[in-house]
């Protein structure tokens, strides 16, 4: 389980103060796939990278498993983060790496021997499907193939919490689509908690089975998804269901 309490973090550009997050408190249960949705500069990147401690918080406390994370030394993260993969929107993958090179890339630190490497990697490669792949370098993949392998990469170190940060937002509808139920999956068969942090209420509505509202840095709103579509309280979820285009 992963839990914020109160949760606040400021930057400072310039002498100016930046408050990206005010006083969040959220549970999130394991094997739960959870979403989190605001409008862009809401606050939804820091929110999910101060659950890996990229970005620490100025107050407030994370626990995860029942431990509070936020005093940890970067020494004393580096197990926990490998619990905590990551995926991103342009994929972070290595370029001048074929596709087994990048999804082998994590495993290189751990001390495992060559044909162990392999045998992990191919066994990453059927899961999302990309086996014929294995020797290409990401150039020659499409979008939708390329956030596969950053899946593959992210599953090699077997976390327990998979963050997405916008992770179909480069995709169009269709490669969306697999890339979600692929997510599923694993959610399913792997028992992978998934913290899904999106702008599109329609990314939420196919996968996610709580979902919480930031707006400026607060938490406005949070409920399980049926809930949340047919019985919205907050004007900004209201308008993310909503949408409309009115230029001025
Ligand atoms: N490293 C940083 N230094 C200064 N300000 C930052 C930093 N990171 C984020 N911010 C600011 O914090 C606020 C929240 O940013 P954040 O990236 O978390 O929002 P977001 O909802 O993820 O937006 P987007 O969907 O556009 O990525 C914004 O005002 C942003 O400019």
């Amino acid at each position: 389980m992963i839990k914020l309490e109160q949760v606040s973090k400021i930057f400072y550009k310039k002498k100016r103060e930046i408050q990206a997050l005010k006083d969040i408190t959220l549970r999130i249960e394991k094997g739960d796939i959870f979403g989190i949705i605001g409008y862009s500069g809401s606050g939804k990147s820091t929110l999910v990278r101060t659950i890996n401690l990229l970005e620490r918080p100025t107050s407030g406390s994370i626990y995860l498993s029942g431990k509070n994370i936020v005093s940890l030394s970067e020494k004393e993260l580096i197990p926990l983060r490998r619990k905590i993969g990551m995926i991103f929107q342009h994929f972070n993958l290595l370029s001048s790496r074929t596709v087994f090179d990048n999804i082998a890339f994590p495993l290189q630190l751990t001390g495992m021997t060559k044909a162990e490497i392999s045998q992990k990697v191919d066994n990453l490669l059927d899961m999302v499907d990309l086996s014929e792949k294995r020797d290409e370098y990401p150039a020659a993949l499409s979008g939708g193939q390329k956030q596969r392998v950053a899946i593959a990469r992210a599953l090699a170190s077997d976390p327990e919490i998979l963050l997405c940060d916008e992770a179909t937002s480069a995709l169009d509808p269709q490669t969306t689509r697999s890339i979600l139920s692929l997510l599923k999956r694993i959610n399913r068969e792997l028992g992978i908690t998934i913290i899904l942090i999106t702008h599109q209420m329609e990314v939420v509505r196919a996968i996610c089975s709580r979902v919480a509202v930031i707006s400026e840095g607060e938490l406005v709103e949070e409920n399980d998804v049926n809930t949340l579509f047919e019985l919205p309280k907050s004007p900004i979820t209201k308008e993310l269901l909503n949408p409309t285009l009115t230029i001025d």
